[in-house]
């Protein structure tokens, strides 16, 4: 018999500088997955799916109106999958009106974490917030009570911010001043070293990040007393990019100075070993079949490019949670004689058996084992770094769910082999 076709809106950020550059590569690796999971025998028995991409250009009226066309046009779709925080905050907000669930792929903005706004959103990109835990864990476990922020005055670091700014309070770390600016770093700078900061949390893109390398060498603000948090995800070599076309008046050697000992954060987008996951796929067949994938549509790869496409898990995986969560809710529906096809716009009834399948869908994928909690985001692990002699060694990861390290390599390394200090200790005269 013919298989039933449930159809899914795909809006993705394909052209467009407007986002992130690894969000060209979900759309493949989200069509890799449909073709997957229509070939696998175990799931969906008698459907199948169809993808209907439509280009946002990671900018939020663009999906808008690509929404729109998904939702105004045949065939009705039963989910749609969406990227970039900007076009996930307006698609979710408005989808939950016809009924639709919306899994983000490429979403790391805290305010998505609002089931009243977002009712409807699911997504396997974590929160910007999952690196919070693993900075106080970092400041409990090095003895750091006494901390400063430095931040880029954009909304996902400003919501960042105030996440860790509860947390701080709730471990007792005094944040002893809190820095903001827009694109020079200089006065902010200044004031950390007026207020004697001495372990800062830096939270800005990569190019801010630059400014303010440049600007703690300019002014003295690294070395043995001072340690620096960055965000993880920039390039392993961001600090030596780029700095004539940047107009970044430091030299490689003095970015690499003031880089020296800086700690990092980030989620983990890729299974974190090597083993089979729900696809038959470990991560690394996966990042081949990827790269194939990616020369087929004409992407200009290089060695070092599927890294820079970090993301493609968290689309590939978005996928499979979407055919598991259907394929949970066409066996309960199937209880009250009711089938997944029968879903339109105007039906709550089959919205809400989608939504309490997605919420208690967990799998490993090959961006490591997906689960959402229950304001939709995703549960990850985080991985923390430093920077030793301009190359990044791994310190260990950091489990936020279950609060513990998975695992720890000691291999973090002081000058002098000191911690630094989080203040200036008084010199007691005896
Ligand atoms: C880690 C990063 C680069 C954070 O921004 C995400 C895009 C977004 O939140 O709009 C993609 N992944």
């Amino acid at each position: 018999a013919k298989k039933k076709e449930l159809h899914i809106g795909g809006i993705f950020p394909i052209n467009g500088t407007g986002g992130w550059q690894g969000g060209q590569a979900c759309e493949p690796a989200a069509q890799m997955a449909f073709r997957d999971i229509n070939k696998n025998k175990d799931l969906l028995a008698g459907y199948t799916l169809t993808l209907h991409p439509n280009d946002s250009e990671c900018e939020p009226g663009r999906g808008a109106a690509v929404m729109y066309e998904l939702l105004y046009n045949e065939p009705v779709k039963v989910m749609l999958l969406a990227g970039c925080s900007t076009v996930c905050t307006t698609v979710a907000e408005a989808a939950k009106k016809w009924n639709l669930i919306v899994l983000c792929y490429g979403a790391s903005s805290p305010a998505l974490s609002n089931r009243q706004r977002f009712e409807t959103l699911f997504r396997t990109h974590p929160s910007a917030t999952v690196h919070n835990p693993t900075r106080i864990f970092l400041m409990q476990k090095f003895g750091w009570s006494r901390v400063a922020i430095l931040q880029q005055a954009e909304e996902v670091f400003i919501s960042t911010v105030e996440d860790l700014e509860e947390r701080c309070k709730a471990a007792k770390i005094e944040i002893v001043t809190r820095q903001s600016f827009l694109t020079d770093p200089t006065e902010a700078v200044r004031n950390l070293k007026r207020q004697d900061a001495r372990i800062v949390v830096g939270l800005f893109y990569v190019v801010a990040a630059r400014r303010v390398l440049c600007e703690i060498y300019r002014q003295q603000l690294y070395g043995k007393k001072y340690v620096w948090f960055f965000i993880g995800w920039y390039e392993d070599n961001w600090y030596e990019m780029q700095l004539e076309q940047e107009g970044i008046n430091c030299t490689r050697e003095q970015m690499k100075m003031a880089a020296e000992g800086h700690l990092t954060t980030e989620a983990v987008m890729w299974n974190q070993d090597n083993g089979t996951t729900i696809s038959g796929m470990t991560k690394e067949d996966f990042r081949t079949r990827l790269h194939e994938e990616l020369k087929k549509n004409g992407f200009n790869i290089d060695e070092r490019l599927p890294e820079g496409y970090q993301e493609a898990p968290l689309a590939y995986d978005a996928v499979w949670a979407l055919a598991l969560a259907f394929n949970k809710t066409i066996e309960k529906l199937a209880e009250k004689g009711k089938k997944l096809e029968d879903f339109s716009y105007t039906n709550r009834g089959i919205r809400d058996e989608i939504y309490n399948a997605l919420n208690t869908t967990s799998f490993l994928g090959v961006s490591g084992r997906t689960a959402f909690s229950e304001k939709g985001d995703r549960i990850a692990l985080t991985q923390v770094e430093q920077m030793v002699n301009g190359k990044y060694n791994l310190l260990g990861y950091y489990d936020t769910e279950n609060l513990k390290l998975k695992p720890w390599h000691n291999k973090e390394q002081w000058i002098n082999g000191k911690v630094p200090q989080d203040r200036t200790i008084e010199k007691t005269v005896l």
